[in-house]
């Protein structure tokens, strides 16, 4: 399981654990796994005369850089600092890189003819680090370090992020102004959210993680009465997570024993979405699928497996979880289909027209007993919210708290990085991060703590596995009916949208291939998918 911490969290681990270490040798840490990570980047052209250009603010981040820039000076590099707050530039990673034979150059914001001198090291340069700013950082970059985008950007040098691009918040993601994108960054500790989530993800390249031991610290605090608490702020499932929990029949399971998922979905106008969700459904793991609706010869003409209602669900017979919206329309058909699902004493995800059905009402608690899911994309979750579409993009995380608190439901928002969240103050102790041992980052212990009410406290996933691909049409039907059938499983409400949102991603990898692919052929990927993830538990 990979977890990410918000800033509070990594500064209180970080206090703690350097309460026990000599001096600088939390940044030491850094810069040496960062230095590393750059001389694999540097080798296969040879490190010897590469230039490099490290970008410094005033605090840490750039003191990071600025050790490693010495280091790479140290394996003859030809490195340049560009210090954008000269005065208060880390002195320790100042001298150090000096000392290494490193050039250094002023840039601040009362430097004069900036942009020409640091024009011919940027438009040389292979590699460029990025420690203009860290955790520290508030809002887009300044108006000093924005001025040179355009010049790294023209460079063609691959820019390596140190711990996080600048100008990305990094408990949010948000960009909200000038960033520095990167291809690689080098991360300290524990992953931020910032670099999980859309659309920080989108600038954040690919993330290598370096261990400065604060994992056994985080993992301290989460369970601890001082400091900020709560366990990690995001959960990242990877093969082995999921290969834990997906359901597998026993040698005496019968269809039945494997779980029934019922579809309340289609309509005359949309009867593929009613086919594309049950071709999601019947790979699921579930044992059987029922069908309910006005669409059922198309249904069975491409599923002849399914078992069909030509009426409404409360007479389609027992299922162990409902599936309710995907082409449903927002007709009265489609309210009372949705209001009958929504009695059931089953759990239930609701999706496309159900949804929008729903955002009609406004939002209000749904009071169900047994687990509601909602999965919507942002345009849907914008609807639920009566907030803009732009809003629930610029910080999905935001919004998809608010949408579980506000309908008391669990929440899969679609996206480049799909969110799944429990409402505040939820329900069992027990699954997937939670009680989690010191594997992984070593972070997720004692996650799990109880603390109804406190908003800190609830499972957070982020699903990294999706595709750009993925963004064809009838791709959230598959994903509905794939969801609602490990619902119907017995998979936890979070469990099942998560495993589902990771299956989902992945068959849409192997779908696309780096080419369009369809919905469909989404679908019969997932046996492909469920095949590599069952396999790193089989060995
Ligand atoms: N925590 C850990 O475990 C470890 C942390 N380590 C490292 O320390 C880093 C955090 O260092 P940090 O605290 O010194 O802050 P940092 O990000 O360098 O910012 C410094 C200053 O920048 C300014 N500034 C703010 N916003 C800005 C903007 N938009 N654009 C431009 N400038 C902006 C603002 O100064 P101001 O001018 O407002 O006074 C702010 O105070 C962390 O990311 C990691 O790299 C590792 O070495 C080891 C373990
Ligand atoms: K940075």
């Amino acid at each position: 399981m990979r977890t990410a911490h918000r800033v509070e969290q990594v500064r209180a681990a970080e206090a703690a654990l350097m309460r026990r270490l000599p001096d600088g040798e939390l940044m030491r840490r850094a810069a040496t796994g960062l230095a590393a990570v750059c001389l694999e980047l540097l080798s296969p052209a040879g490190v010897y005369g590469a230039p490099v250009v490290v970008l410094a603010g005033s605090g840490d981040n750039g003191g990071d850089a600025l050790f490693a820039g010495a280091r790479l000076a140290g394996r003859g590099a030809a490195v340049t600092a560009v210090l954008l707050s000269p005065r208060r530039t880390h002195p320790g990673g100042l001298a150090a890189l000096r000392a290494a034979g490193g050039r250094v150059l002023h840039a601040g914001p009362d430097d004069a003819d900036v942009l020409e001198r640091v024009a011919v090291p940027l438009s040389r340069a292979r590699l460029v680090l990025d420690g203009i700013v860290g955790i520290g950082g508030r809002g887009g970059l300044r108006p000093e370090a924005a001025r040179l985008l355009p010049l790294v950007e023209a460079s063609g040098a691959t820019v390596v992020a140190v711990d996080l691009p600048s100008g990305l918040d990094a408990d949010t993601g948000r960009v909200s102004g000038p960033v520095l994108r990167a291809h690689l960054t080098v991360t300290f500790g524990t992953h931020k959210p910032g670099l999980l989530l859309s659309p920080g993800a989108g600038v954040a390249g690919t993330v290598h993680l370096v261990d400065i031991g604060l994992g056994p610290e985080l993992a301290r605090l989460a369970g601890g009465p001082d400091g900020p608490g709560g366990g990690p702020a995001l959960y990242c499932l990877q093969h082995a997570d999921v290969a834990a929990v997906l359901p597998v029949p026993g040698r005496d399971t019968d269809k039945y024993g494997r779980g029934v998922v019922g579809l309340a979905a289609g309509s005359e106008r949309y009867p593929g979405a009613a086919v594309l969700a049950v071709s999601g459904a019947v790979r699921s793991g579930a044992g059987a699928v029922r069908y309910a609706g006005s669409v059922a010869d198309a249904v069975l003409a491409a599923h002849p497996e399914v078992l069909v209602h030509r009426g409404g669900p409360r007479e389609a017979g027992r299922v162990q979880a409902w599936v309710v919206g995907p082409g449903l329309g927002t007709g009265s058909a489609g309210e009372e289909a949705l209001g009958e699902v929504l009695a059931s004493d089953v759990p239930v995800l609701v999706d496309a027209d159900g949804l929008g059905l729903l955002a009609a009402r406004g939002p209000e608690p749904l009071y169900r007993d047994a687990p509601t899911l909602f999965t919507p994309h942002a345009g849907e979750a914008a609807r639920l919210l009566g907030v803009e579409r732009a809003a629930v993009e610029a910080e999905p995380l935001a919004h998809a708290l608010r949408l579980a608190d506000a309908y008391g439901v669990t929440v899969l928002l679609k996206g480049d990085r799909t969110i799944i969240t429990e409402p505040a103050a939820p329900g069992g102790a027990e699954g997937l991060g939670r009680a989690q041992g010191p594997g992984g980052d070593g972070a997720g212990a004692e996650a799990g703590r109880g603390g109804a009410g406190d908003a800190r406290e609830r499972r957070v996933f982020v699903n990294t596995t999706g595709t750009g691909w993925l963004a064809t049409a009838g791709s959230g039907d598959v994903l509905a009916g794939l969801v609602g059938g490990l619902l119907a499983a017995g998979l936890p409400v979070v469990e099942a949208a998560a495993v589902g949102a990771y299956l989902h991603g992945l068959a849409g990898r192997l779908a696309a291939s780096g080419a369009p692919t369809t919905a469909p052929d989404v679908a019969r990927a997932l046996p492909e998918a469920w095949r590599q993830v069952a396999s790193t538990a089989t060995g």
